[in-house]
């Protein structure tokens, strides 16, 4: 043979199978879903042939634990003995593609011609009985998992449809238990505009009540509250107290934004439902609304997505880039028509979901504009709603980040200073946006330099008396480049306030990542921290008006004094949550044994009476 010669590549079914299951599919009980898929196409094609034609489908049960059958039966399109040659012979070849591309749109569900393998992760054979709405003789297809298949015609012709006969294998019993059956076919199909009966020996019930009105119209959902919380609630298994409804302007993608009854994380999974051509296919739907919309949990109906084949998620396309902004439009102006009609459920909202709030409203000054009053912002005066915040009148400061705030906060707040902590995610953002949307409002970045204009400078006579303390206390501070300033500011209580430039926290931070880093890394960090200038110092101000400074500053005790600086320092350094580092830490320890050492032999001299 030379070496030109074209081999066919074999397919390992059972290698991809696992695969399927193991990877594609997120548990075997997806089987159920794509069976239901396959009839709901089924009925599909056949009502574009017979106008008019009233879908059904029935899942009967029968036998128990590893004896237990399961068949669904369709009344749809059936298949003739060449389709099934076509579409069941070949793995991923289905009939249901109008073009050659995966994620064009078509009028089906189905589309990549895998689905019915999913039935191997339940069933050692699938059996196939298929009958054509087109004519021809009724089928008999059998399908192994090594692949092979076997097709004969049967005697007598049955009526069209396709009945899917499937045998429990070991260890798939629960997935073939009535009342897993019965709850995963609601799941599923609570939308299919059908029934689906479900038989077992012993009853029989169809699993899809009637189809709510406000499926066709979400706008009357509004009327209908409790069916529509009772719903959300059998489909999402969460008992809600608020909705918002959805709809698109085709009319094509539409559902209910139920609100979440408890606080979300910015990191939770979204998890929305989407329904295809009214079946579910997508449980954890992550991309169908704008990153903001965190606070609901949505049942959606749509028939204009496509699903990957994971069925997890939809093709990012401009399809989906569309539906996802009109939806993210529905909830928000819902919410700004509560703004202006219904503040009080609005606020309910924005308690639990402020976070979700910001988000939208960084990303839109209209919303910002109106909800800005009720969003809650931490500030030197408390926690507070932005809208009371403008009405104390004041300028309000804003720190951009959270270690900034809690240097100032003391310092602001004894000085009557209104300062919000803009650290936290969007909070800056929106601080710095809100005179736009606020003409009254009067915001300013503050820096924690800025704040030290607020300090009293000493006195001459002060400056003289006080150059000897301050130069040892610099030069005590020197290696941990940080330069000593004395001052007086409010409040007394606060001994000293450590603060750093933009250059020395950026130093603090190399310092940290080289004592963690590898001798390599380390020696890179080392020259970069050699290139900064001195305006990586930080600064330490020390209070002329507290008390213990005071003595301290005019204490000569020269053995004493510079562990009480270096103590101030790490003290400072705590008190604005500063990360230590390992000397700093020492420095601290070493202090404190020194101070009880000295405490103790003092109380010795003293015969301890000293309180
Ligand atoms: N109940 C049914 N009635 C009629 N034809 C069916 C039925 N079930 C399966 N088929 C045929 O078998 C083909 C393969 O089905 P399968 O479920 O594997 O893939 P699919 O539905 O085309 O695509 P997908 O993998 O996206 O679900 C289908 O394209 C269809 O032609």
């Amino acid at each position: 043979m030379s070496s030109a010669d074209p081999y066919r590549f074999q397919v390992n079914l059972s290698g991809m199978i696992d695969i399927l299951s193991n990877h594609l599919y997120s548990s075997p009980k997806v089987f159920l879903r794509e069976l239901m898929q396959n009839a709901t196409d089924a009925i599909t094609a056949r009502r574009k042939l017979e106008t008019g034609h009233k879908g059904s489908v029935m899942v009967e049960l029968s036998g128990d634990g590893s004896s237990a059958t399961m068949t669904v039966e369709d009344n749809g399109i059936g298949l003739t003995e060449e389709e099934i040659h076509e579409f069941l012979a070949m793995i991923g070849q289905s009939s249901k593609r109008d073009s050659d591309s995966l994620a064009a749109e078509t009028s089906f569900i189905g589309r990549f011609g895998i689905g019915l393998l999913s039935c191997f992760m339940v069933s050692d054979e699938i059996i196939m009985l298929t009958q054509s709405a087109k004519g021809g003789p009724a089928m008999e297809w059998r399908g192994k998992p090594d692949g092979t298949y076997t097709i004969r015609k049967l005697e007598t012709k049955l009526s069209p449809g396709t009945k899917v006969y499937l045998r429990c294998k070991p260890e798939a019993e629960m997935y073939f238990e009535p009342d897993e059956v019965g709850e995963k076919l609601f799941y599923y199909g609570a939308l299919l505009p059908y029934p689906i009966t479900l038989r077992t020996s012993d009853s029989s019930r169809v699993i899809n009540a009637e189809l709510p009105v406000w499926i066709e119209e979400p706008g009357l959902a509004r009327s209908r509250r409790q069916e529509v919380l009772q719903f959300g609630q059998r489909l999402l298994g969460e008992q809600f107290g608020d909705f918002i409804p959805l709809r698109t302007a085709s009319g094509r993608t539409g559902g209910i934004a139920y609100i979440l009854p408890h606080a979300v994380n910015l990191n939770a999974r979204r998890s929305n439902r989407v329904y295809l051509k009214q079946m579910l296919v997508s449980e954890k739907a992550e991309n169908v609304l704008p990153e903001w919309a965190f606070f609901v949990k949505c049942l959606i109906w749509t028939d204009e997505l496509q699903p990957t084949a994971s069925r997890e998620h939809f093709y990012e396309n401009e399809r989906l880039e569309q539906i996802r902004e009109e939806l993210g439009d529905s909830i928000r102006d819902e919410l700004l028509r509560m703004a202006e009609y219904d503040p009080d459920r609005l606020q309910a909202i924005i308690r639990l979901h402020a976070l979700s709030m910001k988000a939208l409203a960084v990303e839109d000054d209209a919303f910002f504009g109106l909800i800005y009053r009720w969003l809650p912002f931490e500030s030197t005066y408390g926690s507070m709603e932005l809208g009371a915040l403008v009405r104390e009148g004041q300028k309000i400061y804003y720190t951009f980040t959270v270690d900034e705030y809690r240097q100032i906060t003391h310092v602001a707040a004894a000085q009557s200073l209104l300062v919000v902590n803009g650290g936290y995610i969007y909070d800056g953002a929106l601080l710095s946006i809100l005179p736009q949307v606020c003409p009254e409002a009067d915001t300013e970045l503050l820096s924690v330099d800025d704040i030290s204009l607020s300090f009293v400078e000493l006195s001459s006579v002060e400056r003289n008396r006080y150059y000897d303390f301050l130069r040892m206390a610099d030069s005590v501070l020197q290696r941990f480049r940080c330069h000593v300033e004395l001052k007086r500011f409010k409040p007394a209580e606060l001994p000293a306030l450590y603060t750093l430039s933009k250059e020395s926290a950026a130093l603090r931070s190399l310092e940290a990542a080289e004592e963690k880093s590898t001798e390599l890394l380390s020696s890179v960090l080392k020259n970069l921290s050699a290139s900064l200038n001195e305006a990586a110092y930080a600064k330490l101000y020390f209070n002329l008006d507290n008390p213990m400074i005071a003595r301290i500053a005019d204490s000569s005790d020269k053995v004493m004094l510079p562990i009480a600086i270096e103590m101030l320092y790490v003290n400072a350094l705590m008190m604005g949550h500063y990360p230590m580092s390992r000397e700093e830490l020492a420095v601290l320890n070493k202090g404190i044994v020194r101070f009880i050492d000295w405490g103790l032999a003092k109380s010795a001299q003293t015969g301890g009476d000293d309180q």
